[in-house]
């Protein structure tokens, strides 16, 4: 059975939806998920997995949230060759650098060898209904990817 983690940082909650409905896409597979805050993971976690999913918003001038900045600091020291991952966050398009945050964690799971199995996923604010069930697809569509 493959093992999946999810770490997230959010601030307001949006981002936690997100990753909430992720995971609940994740089930579906039969998969074992962990889910945690940034706060409560280290980088070196993520070898102990198949399957990695980060979820920041954006912060500042299109930056990665204070909370995640340790998390991405250590993730230098890690090698995910073999594993799958991705990235997702809440942003808000009324700022220049729309989920950006999404991007600089999708680029830095490249970096250190993980295979990116999805496009970023960008979600608007607060997930709408339509948006939470999107977020459930992707996680079963991550899912697949592992199998
Ligand atoms: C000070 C500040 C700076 C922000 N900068 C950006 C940004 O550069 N790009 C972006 O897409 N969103 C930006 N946002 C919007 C947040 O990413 C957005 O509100 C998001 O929904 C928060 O997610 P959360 O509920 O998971 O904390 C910013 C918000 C604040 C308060």
């Amino acid at each position: 059975m493959a093992k999946v983690l999810v770490v997230y940082a959010s601030m307001t909650g949006n981002t936690e939806e997100m990753a909430e409905a992720i995971v609940d896409g994740l089930k579906e597979s039969g998969a074992e998920i962990v889910l945690k805050s940034v706060l409560d993971a280290n980088a070196s976690e993520m070898a102990h997995y198949d399957g990695i999913l980060l979820g920041a918003y954006t912060w500042g001038d299109g930056e990665l949230p204070d909370e995640f900045l340790d998390f991405y600091e250590e993730m230098d020291e890690v090698s995910l060759e073999g594993r799958k991952a991705a990235a997702f966050g809440s942003a808000d398009s009324s700022y220049p650098l729309f989920g950006a945050a999404v991007d600089i964690l999708t680029a830095k799971l490249k970096q250190i060898g993980a295979e990116i199995a999805m496009e970023g996923l960008k979600i608007e604010l607060c997930p709408s209904e339509d948006e939470k069930e999107h977020c459930r697809a992707y996680g079963r569509k991550f899912a697949e990817k592992l199998a």
